[in-house]
């Protein structure tokens, strides 16, 4: 509902924020929650590049559907695909790129990401199975 216009039709930046959720929610599906991140590895994943592509109107009461998928493993940044969905209908698509980032006291530094985690995403690469669908409200 805030995420519209008076029109009703939605603002742009919800996008960015919708795959922010989205991103979010993926890596807890993965029990790569960024908050257990920091706590047990001081790994933190910054934002590094981000794109969408808008296809279609979102109209206020759009019951919309988030779904993300691991796009590219490199070797310290995470690329997650992100496609918009009101129903059956693809509103729009886009990506994040994230950093693998060790974060200490002392420095913020994009570091290797490690085998376990690799194997992780790759899971995801190879099936569908660990497709996370968010839904929201336009
Ligand atoms: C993250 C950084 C410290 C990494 O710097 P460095 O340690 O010198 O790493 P490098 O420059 O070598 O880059 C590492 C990799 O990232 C890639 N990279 C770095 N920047 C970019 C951009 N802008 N585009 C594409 N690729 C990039 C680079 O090519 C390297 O790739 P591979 O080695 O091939 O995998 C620095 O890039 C930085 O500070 N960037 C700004 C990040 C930022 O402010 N983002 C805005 C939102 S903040 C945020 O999202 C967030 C903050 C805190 C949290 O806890 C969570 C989230």
């Amino acid at each position: 509902m805030g995420d519209t216009d008076k029109a009703g039709i939605v603002y742009y930046p919800n996008y960015f924020k919708w795959f922010d959720i989205a991103g979010h929610q993926f890596f807890r599906s993965c029990d790569l929650a960024p908050s257990k991140l920091e706590a047990e590895r001081q790994i933190i994943v910054p934002l590094l590049d981000a794109r969408c592509s808008f296809e279609k109107p979102l109209l206020y009461d759009d019951v919309i559907t988030i779904q993300t998928t691991v796009e590219e493993i490199n070797n310290k940044t995470i690329k997650l695909r992100h496609e918009v969905y009101n129903g059956d209908v693809r509103t729009g698509h886009g990506y994040e790129l994230r950093g693998w980032v060790n974060q200490t006291a002392d420095q913020i530094k994009a570091v290797p990401i490690p085998a376990d985690v690799i194997a992780i995403l790759n899971e995801d690469i190879q099936s569908d199975q660990r497709q996370s669908r968010t839904p929201f409200n336009a």
